[in-house]
């Protein structure tokens, strides 16, 4: 019987449906590496979230070991110069949780615009003032900056433009067509337009603290940050800088360093923190639970699934 870890939690319908194909599941109680790797030991798949899968992790896997599956869009956690090189596929299901993102996105731009959390905390303790101290702002007819283009970047400029009727920028150096909507020449030019900008492109060596020192200096003072992508894309410490100067005037993120709520960061009243919900809904983990599944019973039966990420000896087109 072919055997699947499975590292971090994944929705009940998603192990049924491994358990109904005849796969085993092997559930890591926790993400320790000495866990994982301990698990690993003759597995034949893997399914991961952001805790990712490292080489020494495959290495424990050993030779049975075919396919590590990104349960999401991003696989930024999973090494796959060493999966390529130990002959393993290592592939994602993008789409499946994008609804479930933007709608957060949304969630997290409105509620940094109208100081929605901040607020709360005000009510809850007994300050009066919050009202006229407070002064909050529309979404509506302002310009917003779509930071990747992929599912859900796409999405969020989509539902960013109907529902507030807000003119969409996009910086995407690989997007062929941006739907009509404008794309800038380069993300200087699209900060210093942009009174949102939101982040939706995928953690490579190239996109690495992205939004640093340099470029925040370029944006139009008070815009509002929302990622909801990854963590690494924001120089935290330029961050909070241009949240002490007010060139930033909101941030909310989903994705940030271990210890940032309770670090400067945390010290802003406008910076909102979410622990990385955005792909976290009943929905969205069914499908990308059942899609990463659909994924390793394809690869175990010798099929290599559409959005491989790799090409390993073994693995050929
Ligand atoms: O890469 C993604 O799609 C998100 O980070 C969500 O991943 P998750 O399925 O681990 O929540």
């Amino acid at each position: 019987m072919p055997r699947c870890l499975i590292v971090q939690p994944m929705h009940k319908a998603a192990l049924d449906m491994l358990a109904d194909a005849g796969v085993e599941a092997v559930i890591c109680p926790d993400t320790l590496p000495e866990t994982v790797a301990r698990l690993a030991a003759g597995v034949d798949a893997v399914i991961t979230r952001d805790a990712g899968f490292g080489a020494a992790a495959m290495r424990a896997a050993g030779p049975s070991l075919r396919v590590v599956v990104a349960h999401g869009a991003g696989h930024d956690a999973i090494d796959k110069a060493a999966a390529t090189e130990l002959g393993i596929l290592v592939c994602n299901t993008p789409g499946a949780n994008a609804r479930s993102v933007m709608e957060l996105t949304l969630g997290l731009a409105i509620a940094a615009a109208r100081k929605i959390p901040a607020a709360d905390r005000a009510e809850r303790g007994g300050e009066a003032g919050f009202r006229a101290r407070a002064v909050t702002a529309e979404l509506s007819g302002k310009t917003a900056l779509v930071v990747g283009w992929g599912h859900i970047g796409q999405g969020v400029g989509r539902m960013l433009h109907d529902a507030f009727g807000m003119e969409i920028l996009v910086h995407s150096p690989r997007a062929r067509d941006t739907g009509g909507f404008e794309r800038v020449a380069t993300l200087a030019d699209g900060l210093s337009r942009a009174d949102l900008i939101t982040l939706h492109t995928p953690m490579r060596p190239e996109t690495e603290g992205l939004i640093g020192a340099a470029i925040l200096a370029a944006c139009k003072p008070g815009a509002i940050l929302v990622n909801t992508a990854r963590a690494g894309l924001v120089d935290e410490a330029a961050l909070a800088r241009a949240l002490a100067s007010g060139r930033i005037g909101a941030a909310a993120l989903d994705v940030y360093s271990p210890g940032a709520p309770q670090g400067p960061l945390g010290r802003f009243e406008q910076v909102i923190f979410t622990p990385h919900l955005g792909g976290s809904t009943p929905e969205a983990m069914i499908r990308v639970g059942q899609g990463s599944v659909a994924h390793v019973l394809d690869a175990l039966s010798g099929k290599r699934p559409a959005t491989a990420q790799n090409d390993p000896k073994g693995w050929n087109r």
